[in-house]
């Protein structure tokens, strides 16, 4: 046939699939020559998932280890930062504390974003403080600033403590089986009871087994390596995401986070209820006619915050709550030092767990740093490139665009940071010994600007949820608990694998 080129089909075909092969192969190797072209040390990519392999091909490494073996591969050269390869897209990893303050805090203006990817138009939800940037995120953050004071956190500390009395029935009713127990699903029904009243203004009855916020709060956690994977897509394609309106969130998910805000923002206008909780100073933000520029809030956007500090507040202290405890176990001098000190505040303040008498627990709160320090809830974070960046000290040019990585367990794991990392020692966040961490070495809340805005309030929660087990019961690992601890590749945030179960017995 005339547009033969061979005289044979087979042979054609088999000549386009290794010329469209050849050009792929030559288009990865260009994408890959990026950090080498700049004469910047990078760690070999491989085709076609970069450096990225291990998290997606099936052998499944966890973020938390990848995170290290990265950070290690640096520590080795010593380098104090170097290129890697998502895919095709160049990111800058960096180790020195002194250029992630400049990213974090001084020259924050270049890097204001945190680079997620988020379609607004078919996932309405996804437009949060999370994942915005630019101005829209400045304005926002401006407004949802004044919700975190002491003042408003005093506020909503009594919500904390009702919701604490279900977490304590809840553990005496487990007692009766003499069973060990999931500590961190006991604490998620807690923390999900907590954020869910101060969120969403709702009584979630999570301990019932038949709560919907539990059940979706759940599902959102839940599969997160599929929903990476996608989310990885549409930030490699955003124009064909955009095209096809491809959405993270179920539909379903979505229909219920809006529908209980709407629902209890009618409630309080048709009964003049106000209430003294997070949706509460969102209401009060809200414009009849607003441009959605984050000034003052639509609906939808109030949704959207309502619904991050669900996502973003649960789980985080859940586990820390969870990390806590297990380490604890372990360690029951640290365990029994906590208690006196929980015994001796509350005796002062005739046994009431209120703002105050939290706010004395100093080694509890060592405790806490301790275990964040380990079980960094987020083993990673991100800042996008918003202008061309000069790195100071070097030649090197940051492109408007390129993703910078600051790798928390990695730092958290240094032993020029952390002597003797693996050990479990709150003693270095004694007030004698503060003064060994470096400025920007522990950064489980992140740092600067953008650092968590519900530090405070998920610190307080965590800390009523350990007061209140603590005083009544004492923990022991359970035999269900698989050691060594491995980290759960398919999880986003640190969980270990098969849960932590203890044993536990009222003093
Ligand atoms: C132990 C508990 C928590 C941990 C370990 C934690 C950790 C983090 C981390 C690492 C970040 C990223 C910071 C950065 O990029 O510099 C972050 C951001 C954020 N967190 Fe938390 N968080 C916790 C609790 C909470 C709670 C209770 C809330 C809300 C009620 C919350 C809401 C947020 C929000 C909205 C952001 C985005 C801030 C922004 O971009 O302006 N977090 N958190």
């Amino acid at each position: 046939m005339a547009f033969l080129v061979s005289g044979s089909f087979l042979v054609d075909a088999v000549g386009v699939v290794v010329a469209l092969l050849a050009i792929l192969y030559t288009s990865f190797k260009w994408s890959f020559g990026y950090w080498k072209r700049k004469n910047f040390p990078y760690m070999e990519p491989s085709i076609p998932f970069g450096n990225l392999e291990n998290a997606l091909l099936p052998k499944k490494v966890p973020l938390f280890e990848n995170t290290q073996n990265w950070y290690n591969y640096g520590k080795e050269r010593k380098l104090k930062h170097f290129g890697l390869f998502f895919a095709t897209s160049p990111v800058y990893f960096v180790l020195d504390l002194g250029l992630i303050k400049n990213i974090l805090v001084t020259d924050f203006e270049y890097w204001v974003d945190r680079g997620n990817m988020y379609n607004e138009k078919s996932d309405p939800l996804s437009a949060h403080l999370v994942n915005l940037g630019g101005s829209r995120w400045k304005n926002l953050r401006k407004k949802l600033t004044p919700t975190f004071t002491s003042g408003k956190l005093k506020l909503m500390f009594k919500t904390i403590t009702d919701c604490s009395v279900f977490l304590e029935k809840a553990m005496d009713e487990k007692l009766k089986d003499k069973q060990s127990v999931d500590i961190k699903n006991m604490l998620g029904n807690f923390t999900t009871d907590v954020i869910g009243s101060c969120a969403f203004g709702l009584e979630c009855n999570s301990f019932s087994g038949d709560s919907d916020f539990r059940r979706f709060g759940k599902k959102i956690f839940s599969n997160i390596k599929l929903r990476m994977i996608k989310i990885n897509l549409m930030a490699a394609f955003p124009r064909i995401a955009n095209f096809f309106n491809m959405k993270i969130m179920e539909q379903e998910t979505t229909d219920f986070f809006i529908n209980a805000v709407k629902d209890t923002m009618r409630y309080r206008k048709e009964n003049n209820v106000s209430r003294k909780d997070f949706l509460q100073i969102l209401i009060d933000n809200q414009a009849e006619n607003s441009a959605g520029d984050g000034n003052s809030l639509t609906f939808m956007e109030i949704a959207a915050q309502a619904f991050v500090f669900f996502i973003a507040g649960y789980e985080t202290s859940a586990t820390t709550m969870t990390f806590a405890l297990f380490e604890m176990s372990l360690n029951q001098d640290v365990q029994e030092r906590v208690r006196q000190e929980v015994k001796e505040v509350l005796d002062r303040h005739n046994g009431e767990i209120n703002y105050d008498s939290i706010m004395e627990m100093k080694y509890m709160e060592q405790v806490m740093k301790e275990t964040l320090r380990m079980f960094s809830p987020a083993t990673v974070f991100s800042r996008k490139c918003v202008q061309d960046y000069k790195v100071p000290g070097s030649d090197l040019v940051i492109e408007k665009g390129t993703l910078a990585l600051i790798p928390v367990i990695g730092i958290h794991y240094d032993e020029d940071h952390f002597p003797n990392p693996a050990k479990f020692d709150p003693d270095r966040f004694s007030d004698e010994n503060i003064h060994n961490i470096k400025p920007f070495s522990h950064l489980a809340f992140g740092g600067g600007r953008r650092e968590c805005i519900g530090e405070r309030f998920g610190i307080m929660q965590s800390k009523v949820g350990l007061a209140t087990l603590l005083k009544k019961y004492k923990f022991t690992l359970s035999k269900k608990t698989q050691l060594p601890l491995k980290m759960d590749p398919s999880q986003f945030i640190t969980t270990a694998v098969g849960d932590i179960w203890l044993d536990y017995e009222k003093i």
